[in-house]
């Protein structure tokens, strides 16, 4: 048996297509939605993340903005820029991209955005509407694993779902969100105090791998016809690496592989969040 592979760029593709329709009729309107994203430091990763967020907003007509800062700007400094775009009407939402140098406080920087322009639903009161199950932007990894599973058809409601990985950008607010009545998932989330790791994973139906270990998912810790995700990424001695065994694909039902899974669909759901946001204003 051979996997289902969940195709994160081929499903991005169909979102754009969807999200260029809704800009132009935004834009009809007189609604020019713009991305904002600010960028501290010269970590080649997060260059190359920005970079790629803004060829999407070009590709479905949103403006894009950005604020490239150097890696020892004061935390005063980078406030301020914040607060410009907060101010500026042309940016309808943003993000700062993470991680942040480590003189930086990512949470006081990121309490700093206007929570009705938080494209990266990461703002303590936008987190604080989803435990609270209430509408608010969605953080996008997550959105984009809800997203995959739900255009794929792979089953959510009712399902054991085993996260492993607590950051606050996957793992903590998946968990919340597949929780919510809408998604009705049984969650189990695992981190580096879990007692033992395969044992939570192998009764899985859904796994979902963002720990950050290469290949932490082996093929004996998995369910035959589980969906794994692999939203782990690692640099090693032979290149990059996900957090899942590549011999994991003749066990799994469905495998969203690393590159081309869940990576494009977080850039995807970003793009959806500030189109709704801006539809919202509509
Ligand atoms: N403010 C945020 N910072 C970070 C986030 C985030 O959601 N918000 N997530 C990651 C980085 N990230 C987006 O910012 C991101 C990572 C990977 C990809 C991606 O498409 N990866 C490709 C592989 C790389 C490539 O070929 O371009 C893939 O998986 O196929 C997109 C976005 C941490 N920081």
């Amino acid at each position: 048996m051979s996997a289902t592979i969940l195709d994160g760029k081929a499903t991005r593709d169909a979102i754009y297509e969807d999200l260029k329709v809704r800009v132009a009729a935004l834009r009809a309107k007189g609604i020019a939605p713009g991305l904002g994203t600010v960028l501290i430091g010269d970590d080649p990763g997060s260059a190359m993340y920005v970079r790629g967020k803004h060829a999407d907003c070009a590709k479905v007509g949103i403006t894009s903005i950005r604020k490239d800062l150097p890696a020892d700007i004061s935390p005063e400094d980078a406030e301020a820029v914040l607060d410009e775009l907060n101010a500026d009407p042309a940016c309808t939402g943003y993000i700062v991209q993470l991680p942040v140098p480590k003189h930086l406080d990512t949470g006081r920087l990121l309490e700093r955005v206007d929570p009705s322009k938080d494209a990266d639903g990461l703002h303590p009161v936008n987190l604080g509407r989803l435990v609270l199950m209430e509408p608010a932007p969605l953080p996008c990894t997550p959105r984009g694993i809800v997203e995959l599973l739900n255009r794929y058809q792979v089953p959510i409601a009712g399902q054991n779902i085993t996260v492993v990985g607590r950051g606050v950008t996957v793992g903590r607010p998946l968990g919340l969100l597949l929780t919510r009545r809408s998604e009705n998932a049984t969650v189990t989330l695992c981190h580096t105090g879990t007692k033992d790791l395969a044992a939570e994973v192998i009764r899985a139906d859904i796994v979902v791998a963002g720990a950050g270990v290469p290949h932490l998912i082996t093929p004996d810790m998995v369910k035959p016809g589980a969906a794994v995700l692999d939203v782990g990424v690692s640099r090693t001695e032979s290149g990059m690496a996900g957090d899942v065994h590549p011999d994991v694909r003749s066990v799994a039902g469905f495998l969203s592989p690393n590159p081309g899974g869940i990576g494009p669909m977080t850039r995807a759901m970003l793009l959806t969040n500030v189109v709704e946001a801006a539809e919202a204003q509509a």
